[in-house]
């Protein structure tokens, strides 16, 4: 399967545009006031409304409770949703059965122990996103343009797809891409000029990194097969 590269917290039509342009499978829109990436939904549904049938729209939340989740629902109508704080596996369920959307559920990783929460999580989610632990004090669960050790999932076996985050940019994703192999790719903080300004440049640079990095792996002699590709992939129940 193709690389699939998500480019998170866009907010503006332009940058919208640019990730579209350049090819983005995804885009995520950040539903959490606190982040300089946050939209409301009015703006929510004038990006969808741009988005919708050229890229899968993911909502980012963050311990959001049901209300929430289903104002953004009714007005955004995401393809997916993002779960990003410290929803336990009960409540992924939960979520997904209320809202009958794909889940993907985002995994902090500093070290192996992070690894133990995951088979908890392929149970119940569509979807794992793997990134890094937020640094102590940081304000937000994510975007905070940290990376974590990707040797530590080299060769991990899920039952999931998943995508790799954290500290991504247009500079590293090859490294990642040629080193894990991942089904997917996330980015946020690492194609932007500053907090929660998006660049057009360093869009298409990422996605033209993580697509060059794609078309050398599938020359390899594996044939291109992702080293997490797994039989045990199987669909929650
Ligand atoms: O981007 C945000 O503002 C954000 C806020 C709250 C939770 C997650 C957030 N972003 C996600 O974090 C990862 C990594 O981001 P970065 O590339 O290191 O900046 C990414 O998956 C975003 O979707």
């Amino acid at each position: 399967m193709a690389l699939e590269v998500k480019i998170c917290g866009l907010s503006t039509p332009e940058t919208l545009d640019a990730a579209l342009g350049a090819g983005a499978d995804m885009i995520g829109m950040v539903f959490f006031a606190p982040s300089p990436r946050h939209v409301d939904l009015a703006t929510a549904v004038t990006l969808v409304a741009r988005a919708r049938g050229k890229a899968g729209i993911v909502a980012l939340t963050v311990d959001a409770d049901d209300a929430t989740l289903a104002a953004i629902v009714d007005a955004a109508r995401p393809d997916m949703l993002q779960l990003h704080g410290k929803e336990s596996p009960q409540r992924v369920a939960a979520i997904r059965a209320r809202f009958g959307l794909p889940v993907m559920k985002a995994i902090g990783i500093a070290t192996a122990a992070d690894l133990a929460t995951l088979p908890a999580f392929e149970a119940v989610a569509d979807r794992l996103l793997l990134d890094a632990k937020p640094p102590k004090g940081a304000a937000l669960p994510g975007g905070n343009g940290v990376a974590f050790d990707w040797t530590l999932i080299a060769g991990l076996d899920l039952s999931r797809p998943f995508m790799l985050s954290g500290g991504l940019d247009p500079d590293n994703v090859a490294d990642a891409v040629r080193l894990i192999r991942p089904p997917g790719v996330d980015v946020s903080s690492g194609v932007e000029r500053a907090a929660g300004i998006k660049d057009p440049e360093r869009i298409a640079a990422f996605l033209r990194a993580a697509r060059a990095a794609e078309a050398a792996g599938a020359e390899h002699p594996t044939g291109g097969k992702p080293a997490h590709t797994s039989s045990r992939e199987t669909s929650p129940s």
